[in-house]
């Protein structure tokens, strides 16, 4: 079994490729950009689906399927919105021999495939609210670098498309989902967020304004956007006529609506990922881990009686089905033909969260003895108490995953008042808190004096050391008391807002 042969500190990108190919989450397709998802990835998409569609259909939303084709006279029908995106949409230009007449767009995103069909179906203000959704895939054809899960040709994602009568009630929506999103992040994968509101720059641009998560990868010291619920106020309601009728008369004027739009993807994933897993492999969070426990029997040798050998296994089995009884996904690794030590390291990499070992003394004791996956730490179970400590146990290490990413993120997590300090802080792999004017510019100065080696440092320039800028990550709903008279990081105008600022991905 060849493990991991690389150091996540010294060589990120190529520990983060083995490691998801060597875990079986993905492997690498044929065509660039595009990846395939194994069993081990698709169950924690699974458990992410499950978790959300119970909670947004308590919300009133309900699930459809909308072409994954789009004309291009629909997808082009407002200018400014399509046009930053125009390089990535993907085209069908023929079928078999024959051009297509039409060329038809491969959807990026479904609001020009929906919304027409909003405008058809909502007519009066008792068809509201709307609220539809689609698990589906998108494909945009980015030309950076790919990285599975993170940035690949097509994901996975969840798309929600709603439309209210009332600017309120759609704001509302918009932070409920938020907070879902932060649910899916901290409560499945462990992974803490910072919510926050987009700058202007930075926003969806066919928007009214962007909510966000964002997260963090410690290895790296680069923020990276997690997902985005976006209230787009009547934006797209005026450019395909999504409005009602006046219920004051229907001489007045139509009402527009006023919608959200909201999506989290398969990225998630690769966050997970590079959040838990270390130079022994994948480390799944049990609460998405489509196996969570592995039972190996141990201590059997060659002076072992075959009387002896069989009680050790049937004593594993034993275990194995007592857990699945209590709801624990666990299975045993019985191969006769692998040493224990063989069986730990292929689990360990493919990131079962909890190891059970069971073996002569344990059958003497009554015991077994579970090791976890992400600090290694042991526990002597009584065989007793079996359904209730496992559980207990896969949960402590569920908490444990959260709280030791929460305090990577909250330390590298650094408040910077003064330009002096910004590039040192961000080149010691942090993301920075800063006061800001608010000014769109200003926030472009940012990124590209934090591009380049500040010229006051001497250190000679680390051919590997990322050459990007900080970007605005986002305006943290929790704020940092500005002090009164406090100056921007920057430009020295006085200061709105913190916000924070990061090299991202
Ligand atoms: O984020 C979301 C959440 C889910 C629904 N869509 C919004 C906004 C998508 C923004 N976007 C992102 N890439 C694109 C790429 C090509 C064409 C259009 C687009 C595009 O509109």
């Amino acid at each position: 079994l060849v493990g991991i042969t690389v150091d996540k500190t010294k060589d990120f990108s190529s520990w983060y490729s083995q490691i998801v190919v060597k875990s079986e989450l993905l492997d690498y397709y044929d065509v660039s950009g595009c990846y395939i998802l194994r069993p081990n990835s698709y169950a924690v998409w699974e458990e992410i689906q499950d978790w959300f569609n119970a909670r947004i259909k308590k919300m009133g939303v309900k699930n459809c399927y909308f072409p994954m084709f789009v004309s291009s006279r629909v997808l082009e029908k407002e200018k400014d919105h399509i046009e930053g995106f125009a390089p990535e949409v993907a085209w069908v230009t023929r079928a078999g021999s024959s051009d297509l007449e039409e060329p038809v767009a491969i959807r990026p995103t479904s609001e020009t495939v929906m919304y027409p069909y909003y405008a058809k179906w909502i007519r009066s203000h008792r068809d509201l609210p709307l609220k539809l959704h689609q698990w589906n895939s998108v494909v945009r054809w980015e030309f950076k670098h790919p990285q599975p899960f993170l940035r690949t040709r097509e994901f996975l994602w969840q798309e929600g498309h709603t439309v209210h009568l009332t600017r309120e009630a759609a704001q509302e929506e918009v932070s409920q989902i938020l907070d879902l999103y932060a649910g899916i992040y901290e409560e499945l994968l462990a992974v803490p967020v910072v919510k926050g509101k987009k700058t202007e720059n930075e926003k969806f641009a066919g928007g009214d304004y962007t909510t966000t998560v964002e997260g963090f990868i410690a290895a790296t010291g680069r923020g990276i956007q997690g997902a985005t619920s976006h209230h787009l106020g009547t934006n797209f309601s005026k450019m395909f006529d999504i409005s009602v009728e006046n219920p004051e008369g229907s001489d007045k004027p139509r009402i527009l609506t006023h919608q959200n739009s909201w999506g989290l993807s398969t990225r998630v994933i690769g966050v997970m990922v590079m959040t838990h897993s270390d130079n022994k492999g994948l480390v799944l969070p049990p609460r998405v881990a489509q196996n969570q426990v592995v039972v190996v029997p141990v201590g059997i040798t060659a002076k072992t009686t075959d009387a002896e050998r069989k009680e050790i296994n049937d004593g594993a089995a034993e275990i194995e089905k007592r857990l699945k009884d209590a709801e624990v996904r666990a299975f045993g690794d019985y191969r006769a033909n692998y040493t224990p030590g063989w069986k730990y390291a292929e689990w360990e990499l493919k990131g079962v969260p909890l190891r059970i070992e069971f073996g002569p003394k344990d059958l003497q004791n009554g015991q077994a003895v579970a090791v976890r996956r992400d600090d290694n730490s042991k526990y002597t179970v009584k065989l007793s108490e079996l359904e209730t400590r496992i559980p207990e146990i896969l949960q402590e290490m569920q908490v444990g995953l959260l709280e030791k990413a929460r305090k990577d993120f909250d330390s590298h997590r650094v408040v910077v008042d003064e330009w002096k300090d910004f590039v040192p802080t961000l080149n010691a792999k942090n993301v920075i808190l800063s006061p800001w004017c608010g000014d769109g510019d200003c926030e472009d100065d940012i990124k590209d004096s934090s591009a380049k080696k500040d010229d006051g440092e001497d250190e000679e320039v680390d051919e590997k050391a990322p050459s990007m800028g900080a970007k605005s990550l986002c305006i943290p709903f929790e704020q940092p008391t500005l002090k009164s008279g406090q100056k921007c990081v920057k430009c020295d105008r006085a200061a709105k807002v913190y916000c924070m600022f990061g090299r991202s991905y």
